[in-house]
């Protein structure tokens, strides 16, 4: 009998089809501005790819800076994702595109190359539109949670979340939490929530205080309250302690999120080793184990194609699964 507590993570890469953004979110360590910083080729974007094969990683992250909805750009820029999205899918990965707000057109266009999409709402707190999010149009809070909406909708398997400690209150987490739950209870789209802790950077122009990890287990719980039992708390396990892990998995948290080689938007905190990450984690009695980016129950929201391949991924991960049961019943 296995009585392990599970925990889960998803094998992933990022690519970045421009670092350019038209917001000025105080916080991000991530952006440049409009028109200074190329577009990731075609060609250099397979070259990755191709060398990612058979090491392990499913999940390719769509991660994106954000072209002006009324820029001349715009449709090059959304056809350039969508093309990467199907290289990916060519090459035998599962696109997750998290890349700003969308408009209906552009979305259902991006649901047939996706497996999940998402977009952190990060919180409804209007008053930061005068403090971090004072240059971010897209980051109103009413423009996010149409997003949900729309996803809803368009039956797309959603992951969002909050980003803690920008100038919120603890009231305001609940509100967040709230009107995620909300959403949830109507369409059912919500496969996991991302709890992500503010972390200073070296190129943001805020540099805020970090967000404590007791406040993240705090919030942890808090979450755990307001959401539907069907969504998965994710936390990003290079942006929490070593130390605090496994008490943020007492309190709730089951994903560790995308763990790949680098993590763009914290460039400055190196995502763990996969292996050392599961050895520390069995230590407090917790299994690490591989998922895809879609959940199973969302397996019927998605066409044949990405189906199939979705299919084919979960044959392989349950092949994996039962190898590493095998290795700790016996002992091998
Ligand atoms: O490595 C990261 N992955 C991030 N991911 C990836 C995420 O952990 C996985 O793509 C999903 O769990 C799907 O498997 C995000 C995905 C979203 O939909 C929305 C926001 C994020 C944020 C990050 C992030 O800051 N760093
Ligand atoms: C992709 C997601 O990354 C998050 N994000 C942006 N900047 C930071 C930071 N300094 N620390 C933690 N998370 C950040 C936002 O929530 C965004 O939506
Ligand atoms: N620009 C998008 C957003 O903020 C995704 C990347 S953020 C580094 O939602
Ligand atoms: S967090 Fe996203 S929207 Fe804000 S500046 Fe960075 S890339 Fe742009």
């Amino acid at each position: 009998m296995d009585f392990a507590k599970t925990v889960t993570y998803s094998p992933a890469y990022t690519l970045v089809p421009t670092y350019e953004c038209f917001n000025r979110c105080s916080y991000c360590n991530f952006r440049a501005d409009p028109g200074k910083s190329t577009w990731l080729t075609l060609t250099d974007a397979e070259t990755q790819l191709r060398s990612l094969q058979h090491q392990g990683v499913i999940e390719i992250l769509i991660l994106s800076g954000e072209v002006h909805p009324h820029s001349d750009q715009r449709s090059l820029w959304v056809q350039h994702i969508y093309d990467l999205c199907e290289l990916a899918l060519s090459i035998g990965f599962l696109p997750h595109t998290n890349v700003g707000p969308l408009s209906l057109v552009e979305m259902e266009r991006l649901k047939t190359v996706n497996v999940s999409m998402g977009l952190m709402v990060e919180q409804v707190t209007p008053t930061l539109l005068q403090t971090v999010h004072r240059h971010a149009p897209s980051k109103l809070p009413a423009l996010r949670l149409q997003q949900l909406a729309q996803a809803g909708e368009l039956q797309i398997p959603f992951t969002t979340g909050l980003l803690l400690g920008i100038g919120e209150t603890e009231a305001e987490r609940w509100q967040t939490l709230e009107a995620i739950a909300q959403s949830h209870q109507r369409w059912r789209h919500i496969q996991e929530v991302i709890l992500q802790p503010y972390s200073p950077g070296d190129t943001e122009a805020w540099a805020g205080a970090a967000f404590s990890p007791q406040q993240l287990l705090e919030t942890i719980t808090l979450a755990r309250r307001i959401l539907p039992s069907d969504i998965v708390l994710q936390i990003p396990p290079n942006l929490v302690p070593r130390s605090h892990l496994s008490a943020c998995l007492d309190a709730g948290a089951r994903d560790l999120g995308g763990i790949g080689p680098h993590d763009e938007v914290n460039p400055a905190y190196p995502h763990p080793i996969d292996v050392e990450l599961a050895s520390d984690l069995s230590e407090a009695g917790w299994t690490l184990m591989p998922r895809l980016p879609i959940y199973p129950h969302y397996d019927a929201w998605l066409a044949q194609a990405l189906k199939d391949a979705v299919e084919r991924w979960r044959e392989r991960i349950e092949g994996r699964r039962q190898k590493a049961e095998g290795r700790r019943v016996f002992g091998g």
